[in-house]
């Protein structure tokens, strides 16, 4: 009888030929898809990139049944691998989906390997234990020197498996958006207080800290009413000067400043940032009901000023999920980047954006400038624009930009003109 633990390898290998695998070297996808007849032309990009200086790669996909685990294992095997392969291996992220199939993504990773150290790979990957099942395959150049093979390895979990023939990896079209886009939804961005408090639940048992932040959360039972005054989010990337202009809204407005992830947060906040997305971001959403938990009874009182609300959760999720260009991101109107239905709406969001020149300046004025950050310019560059892409797509209620690069009293009266047109202050 095929176990549970194996049922999803079964059906992994069973959609094979339709499944499309995709590698992530140099801040680009690489797609490739198998089938079993050999064909001729050309082999795909990443082993036409590989060809040159490897005989041959491997893949290995977590293919367990339970999310959260998933989350940690694939974590987890990151950390063997990086700890056990020789040093002429490299590891990239991986990901095999069923195109168009929401839900359908299953991640791993992809390394080459010189022969010298083949034998050594081969003996790590027999003895390789995860807590989830892990599809290994290995893909060796054909004799002709330009196709590629695919092999499964009979790994203990897909015993059961009706071996295939071998595979020959053929190139693939890119799909319309990022692989990781068909599992957004309640893995990275959750759009409801049950979705996140369900991944936090489930952690209480390997994440004691998970049990104190769950204990933490409002009572979801109690609905609020809209708070009387209005309720001002102050959003932007690091250093574009949050801190510096909700201060002063705060001076100026007689308010209350809150934040997102609220204080009673923060000696859980480092702990879940070194988590895994699922787990990390379902720590994060619930962060914002706490705070609007906090909102909707200081909002009946004073005006609330927000530093970062939902706006910044989604928008790193997004940017942090998907890589690459701009256009990698869900289409703008994308049912990503609505608003949870059951999370206090604010009257206004602002958006601060600084051009990137003067955010570094800013970020090393305040001392945490960071060189590795520097160096990484490119990779960096594109990830900024897409998380300040992702901040103006979202609804329900959009941001408004305003532009933060002149001086911070400047700034203050821009906003304070936007807050009296919008909320009659
Ligand atoms: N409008 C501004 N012009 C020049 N410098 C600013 C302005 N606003 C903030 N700063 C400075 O930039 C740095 C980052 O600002 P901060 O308010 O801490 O940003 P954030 O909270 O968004 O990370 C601080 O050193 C701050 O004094
Ligand atoms: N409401 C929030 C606030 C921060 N975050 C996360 O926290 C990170 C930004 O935090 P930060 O320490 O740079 O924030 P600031 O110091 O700029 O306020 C991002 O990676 C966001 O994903 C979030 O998810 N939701």
């Amino acid at each position: 009888m095929t176990s549970r633990m194996a049922r999803k390898t079964v059906s992994v290998v069973s959609q094979w030929s339709s499944r499309v695998f995709s590698v992530e070297l140099d801040g680009s996808s690489h797609y490739f898809a198998i089938q079993e007849k050999r064909a001729g032309g050309e082999a795909p990009g990443i082993f036409r990139l590989k060809a040159q200086r490897y005989e041959r790669c491997y893949s290995l996909l977590v293919c367990g049944e339970d999310r959260v685990r998933t989350a940690r294992s694939y974590w987890e095997l990151r950390d063997k691998l990086t700890g056990h392969l020789s040093p002429g291996c490299d590891l990239s992220p991986m990901t095999s989906f069923l195109p168009n199939v929401k839900g359908s993504l299953i991640r791993g990773y992809f390394f080459s390997d010189n022969s010298q150290s083949r034998g050594q790979t081969e003996r790590l990957l027999q003895t390789l234990t995860c807590s989830d099942p892990v599809l290994v395959c290995s893909y060796s150049k054909c004799e002709d020197g330009q196709m590629w093979r695919q092999h499964l390895w009979p790994a203990a979990d897909t015993q059961l498996v009706e071996m295939p023939t071998d595979y020959y990896v053929v190139p693939s079209e890119p799909p319309a958006y990022h692989p990781s886009v068909l599992n957004i939804i309640n893995s990275d961005v959750f759009y409801s207080f049950e979705e996140a408090h369900e991944v936090l639940e489930k952690c209480g048992d390997i994440i004691p800290e998970a049990k104190s932040v769950v204990e933490l959360l409002p009572n979801r039972a109690e609905a609020r009413s809209k708070p009387d005054f209005p309720v001002i989010v102050i959003e932007g990337l690091d250093a574009t000067g949050k801190t510096t202009l909700t201060e002063s809204l705060r001076d100026t407005l007689g308010a209350v400043l809150l934040r997102s992830p609220p204080q009673c947060l923060a000696p859980w906040r480092a702990r879940f940032d070194r988590e895994p997305p699922l787990i990390r971001r379902a720590f994060y959403a619930l962060g914002n009901y706490i705070t609007a938990e906090q909102i909707g009874q200081q909002g009946m009182k004073t005006p609330v000023i927000v530093d970062r609300y939902w706006h910044s959760t989604a928008a790193y999720a997004i940017a942090t999920a998907v890589t690459g260009p701009l256009s990698n991101l869900p289409a703008e109107g994308s049912e990503v980047y609505r608003w949870p239905s059951d999370l206090l709406k604010p009257t206004l969001v602002v958006f601060l954006t600084v051009d990137p020149e003067e955010r570094k300046r800013r970020l090393r004025n305040r001392g945490l400038g960071k060189t590795a950050e520097e160096e990484e310019l490119d990779h960096n560059q594109l990830f900024r624009l897409r998380v300040e892409e992702a901040y103006r797509r979202i609804i329900g209620p959009a941001c408004i930009a305003v532009d933060a690069s002149p001086s911070a009293d400047q700034v203050l009266q821009q906003v304070l003109l936007l807050i009296r047109g919008k909320c009659y202050l």
